[in-house]
């Protein structure tokens, strides 16, 4: 089979991974996680000394992919320090290599310190992963026995193929524990075949590397332009007193009424976008204006430029603003000029999820704090690794919001 034709299968199986109330399931996690988070940056309260956000995100982010993706617990396992550890010099050196050509050819990058501390670190990963994940295959295989032998009929499948047990159809219809993705992987058919033990490692790590940082930073580039902006910050903030009063538990219905927080969201992501480049490769002949694209050319999307670009944004283009995304305002744009997780079927399949996990990050820290910096907006500056990074730390001095 082709990539391409891999893909689309494969993508068909996980869309149905990524619906909403599988997201609502994981709102205990992500809040628990945010927790933690509050917990350490409420050690820099009045700090004279600004903190570096990024510091405190990018750990909450790592947790809530690992525990999504591998189970609820998966950090409290033996071995878990390693892993992270593990997790973050792959991921750091992918990076690496990517923007270093010298690196480029395999000869080159096996005889680096960097493939052998990859390597390495692969190993351990992989372990702790291999482990988790046999672990849930037997649990699940035994599950499957034991409905087996209690239903003649063999098990239950949902109206897409999936198994069901008996015993858990009444919290799987209302989702009332998480959804973890290696259970669905093992219960979802491929293609009419259940994923392999590789298949399932693959799609893990896929979550991970595409999951982890571009949150981390999305939520630390918002935090930076709201201690920028305080006036924005104050009505952010009010809208999320109002509706987190009386400490409720966060629901999807009030995520969604966090309207003001969401055009914030948005708008960081329009001036900063992590994944500001892209790439495709025709699949076809095409024709961009005057010019014929050949098949199997690669085209880089320069997402940073566009969401700049004052055709679609207006005189004021390059000014932090969240009306920006006002309804009527985004009804009268392109809906292509604002492409921060792709589009088309190739877009990100965890928009959502970020979306979701961005409002709970960034809810908590407003209602917690009031956000300072010394860094003035027109000095932003970026640089790129994997994704889009400041050229600077997003240093932010924290104070209690009364
Ligand atoms: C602010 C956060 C995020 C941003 C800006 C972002 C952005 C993107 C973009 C632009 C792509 C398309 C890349 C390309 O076409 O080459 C993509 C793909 C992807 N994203 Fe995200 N993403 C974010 C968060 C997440 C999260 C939280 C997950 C998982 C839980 C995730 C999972 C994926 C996966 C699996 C793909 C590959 C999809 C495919 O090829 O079928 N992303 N993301």
């Amino acid at each position: 089979m082709k990539v391409n034709d891999e893909w689309r299968v494969h993508r068909k199986a996980l869309n149905p991974t990524f619906n909403t109330r599988i997201l609502n399931s994981f709102i205990p996690i992500f809040t628990d996680c945010v927790g933690k988070m509050i917990g350490n940056m409420e050690r820099h309260v009045g700090d004279e000394k600004p903190i570096n956000m990024l510091e405190f995100t990018s750990p909450c982010t790592l947790e809530m992919i690992c525990r999504t993706s591998l189970g609820g617990k998966v950090l409290e396992r033996e071995g878990k320090q390693e892993f992270i550890e593990g997790l973050e010099i792959i991921l750091h050196n992918v990076g690496l290599r990517m923007f270093n050509a010298n690196l480029y050819p395999d000869f080159v990058y096996k005889n680096t310190r960097f493939y052998r501390a990859e390597m390495d670190a692969r190993k351990i990963c992989y372990a702790f992963t291999d482990k988790v994940i046999r672990e849930k295959r037997a649990e699940f295989e035994e599950r499957l026995r034991k409905t087996v032998d209690s239903n003649n009929n063999g098990t239950m499948a949902d109206q897409n193929g999936n198994v069901v047990f008996a015993e858990e159809e009444d919290d799987m219809l209302n989702y009332k524990k998480p959804q973890i993705f290696v259970d669905q992987l093992l219960t979802i058919p491929n293609d009419g075949k259940p994923f392999t033990h590789e298949e399932i490692t693959d799609h893990i790590y896929t979550m991970i590397a595409a999951g982890n940082e571009t949150s981390a930073t999305q939520a630390a580039h918002a935090c930076l332009l709201l201690a920028m902006h305080p006036e924005v910050q104050d009505r952010a903030a009010a809208e999320v007193r109002e509706l987190l009063a009386d400490d409720v538990e966060y629901t999807h219905e009030i995520l969604k009424s966090m309207e003001y927080l969401e055009r914030v969201i948005k708008e960081s992501q329009r001036l900063c976008p992590v994944a500001a480049v892209y790439g495709r490769k025709t699949i076809g002949t095409i024709q961009l204006d005057e010019y014929v694209i050949p098949k199997g050319f690669i085209l880089l999307l320069n997402v940073f430029a566009l969401h700049r670009q004052k055709e679609y944004w207006g005189p004021n283009a390059n000014r932090f603003d969240p009306d920006h995304f006002l309804p009527e305002r985004v009804k009268a744009r392109h809906p292509y000029a604002y492409l921060p997780f792709s589009g088309g079927p190739r877009g990100c399949i965890g928009s959502r999820y970020a979306m979701m996990s961005l409002k709970i990050m960034l809810s908590q820290i407003l209602k917690h704090y009031r956000l300072t910096t010394d860094i003035p907006y027109e000095k932003m500056d970026f640089k790129f690794k994997v994704s889009m990074h400041l050229s600077f730390e997003h240093l932010v001095k924290l104070e209690p919001r009364v």
